[in-house]
């Protein structure tokens, strides 16, 4: 059964990113893009101080949006239609952000970074000690992805709201799965989709050489 409009449902997450990658290892920028959208929606439930990082991941998830529902939506069906076409069409910046500051490769890379921290805070979260702080978790998984591509000012307001994380079991409990223990077993099912859609995308980055675009 779908959640109530503007409900977070990890599932409906879970089975977007699962429906995201196709049995050609492509990956279907709709389904990806769904998936985003639930990950901010549970974002927003947890409070103002991360309204700074729901806004930032919503512009970029409305930039790809209207690529998906645009004149070339063709081309933007899937990741590796989308990193074809830019390219051969000459719309990625590849040296400094110029002509085009908001190509799709470029604004998915910032998600695809983002996507590992996920995978690591969801990792964390489901290995943990039930006593484990939230913040602690999110605040490791941050500084071993995301953190490198922020300035300080980010990173420093990151890491602040971060402490406004409920323990780990409320933080279990809000997912609207089930018992803390429900949570963690669908986490375990949640994570090789995520997985699998992070090395798709990050295959595909590295031969093109698109990893570090501006
Ligand atoms: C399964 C349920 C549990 C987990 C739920 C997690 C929900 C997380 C939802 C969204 C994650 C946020 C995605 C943020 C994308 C950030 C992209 C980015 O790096 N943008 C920066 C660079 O962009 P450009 O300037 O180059 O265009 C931009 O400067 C960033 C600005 C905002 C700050 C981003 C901080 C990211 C922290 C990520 C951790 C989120 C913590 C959520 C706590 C549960």
């Amino acid at each position: 059964m779908a959640a109530a409009a503007g409900a977070f449902s990890l599932r409906e997450v879970l089975s977007a990113f699962q429906a995201a990658v196709t049995e050609r290892r492509e990956v279907l920028l709709g389904p990806y893009l769904r998936g985003w959208r639930g990950l901010v929606r549970f974002l927003n439930s947890l409070g103002a101080i991360f309204s700074f990082i729901s806004k930032d991941a919503v512009a970029k998830i409305q930039i790809m949006e209207s690529y998906c529902g645009g004149e070339r939506q063709e081309e933007y069906r899937t990741l590796q239609s989308m990193v074809a076409y830019e390219l051969a069409s000459g719309l990625v910046d590849i040296q400094r952000r110029s002509e085009h500051p908001d190509s799709g490769c470029r604004t998915v890379l910032r998600l695809h970074r983002a996507l590992r921290w996920l995978q690591l805070f969801l990792e964390g979260l489901r290995t943990a000690q039930e006593d484990s702080k939230t913040s602690t978790i999110c605040t490791d998984s941050y500084n071993a992805s995301l953190a490198a591509y922020h300035p300080w000012v980010i990173r420093k307001a990151a890491t602040v709201a971060f402490c406004a994380l409920p323990s780990r079991n409320a933080f279990l409990e809000i997912m609207n799965v089930g018992t803390p223990e429900e949570a963690v077993i669908m986490l375990g099912d949640a994570l090789p989709h995520i997985s699998s859609v992070y090395g798709i995308t990050e295959e595909l980055y590295a031969q093109h050489k698109l990893l570090n675009l501006p």
